[in-house]
């Protein structure tokens, strides 16, 4: 039997940080170790931190929840055929509902051989202490935390412990039977995980599923052709939070030299250096409600010197 584990959450939560960090924590176990990404865009700029050795599946342009549900099955069939595997993770889209993916992983073609042994949701603390999002975000939240049987309370450091406190208390109201952790770049015991006993009881509490249908989330890609000024692309971000939920890319930029990871995530931007290991096409991804394909490439346009 293969383990699954699920990664929800909403955008810019932190799945991908956690993977990492999984990632990690299963190659010093000796266990081997297979992914799967799923990305709304057509491009996956996630997968750039899953290691050359690990197999690794992209689901892109889409979501689970509508057109890919066969295609998730398809290659967890793959994965199981090709590899040897321990463990297998699904790093799901943050529109995803968690309950798509399971219903993916128990296909009557896998279900002999894999054992979801839990559904894994990050909460972006500050987002969700903020609470300014619409009500359809918001009800998407409360499914993905309803549905986990461990809840990630991530990016605490950007809250008093109070504070945080309060939030799990909240998080408790709505789903009591799973593990809550509080983290900071989901730095969890991940020990944890193989200790947590599988909610079985998801199916009955199930809402209308495609939540994210009724969200219109867009995915807009722009391919790079030279540096960006970095405080243009920060201060043009600003002015367009409330339907950017999340933008992320590989830029150069003019202010220093080399390749940037850019994440921007609920009002948050962050640049990283980037060592290469394949080559890659500066591009920046946004995902957002409605967004406007043109009106952005005129933006990005706006963005050179
Ligand atoms: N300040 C802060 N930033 C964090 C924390 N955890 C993750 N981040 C940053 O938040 C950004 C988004 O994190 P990811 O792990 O890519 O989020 P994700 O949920 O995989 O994003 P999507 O795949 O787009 O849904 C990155 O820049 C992370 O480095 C945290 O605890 N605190």
């Amino acid at each position: 039997m293969v383990d699954v584990f699920v990664l929800s959450g909403f955008l810019g939560s932190g799945k991908s940080t956690l993977l990492k960090e999984l990632i990690q924590f299963e190659q010093k176990q000796g266990r081997r170790v297979g992914v799967i990404m799923n990305e709304l865009g057509s491009i996956s700029i996630d997968s750039a931190i899953v290691p050359d050795e690990v197999p690794l599946k992209e689901l892109l342009n889409g979501c689970v929840c509508c057109t890919l549900q066969g295609e998730l099955s398809l290659q967890i069939k793959r994965l199981l055929e090709n590899y040897q595997l321990d463990v297998i993770y699904i790093e799901a889209t943050g529109a995803a509902h968690p309950l798509e993916i399971i219903d993916a992983c128990t296909h009557p073609l896998l279900v002999a051989n894999i054992n979801v042994r839990a559904v894994i949701t990050l909460v972006n603390a500050l987002q969700w202490y903020e609470g300014k999002m619409n009500n359809k975000i918001k009800k998407l939240l409360v499914e993905q935390i309803k549905f986990a049987d461990i809840i990630v309370l991530n990016k605490i450091d950007k809250l008093e412990n109070s504070v945080v406190e309060q939030l799990l208390g909240k998080l408790d109201q709505i789903n009591s039977n799973a593990r809550k952790i509080s983290s900071t770049y989901a730095q969890i015991d991940l020990k944890l995980l193989y200790m947590t006993e599988t909610n079985e009881h998801k199916t009955e509490q199930s809402e209308p599923t495609h939540v994210h249908n009724h969200l219109h989330l867009r995915t807009v890609k722009v391919a790079l052709e030279r540096p960006i000024e970095r405080m243009k692309l920060v201060e043009w971000l600003e002015h367009f939070q409330g339907i950017l939920y999340r933008a992320k890319g590989f830029v150069y930029i003019t202010e220093t030299p080399g390749l940037f990871l850019f994440n921007y995530a609920y009002g948050d931007p962050v640049f990283e250096r980037y060592s290469i290991k394949e080559t890659y096409t500066p591009t920046l991804v946004f995902i957002g409600e409605n967004l406007d394909q043109d009106e952005i490439k005129k933006h990005v346009n706006q963005l050179y010197v």
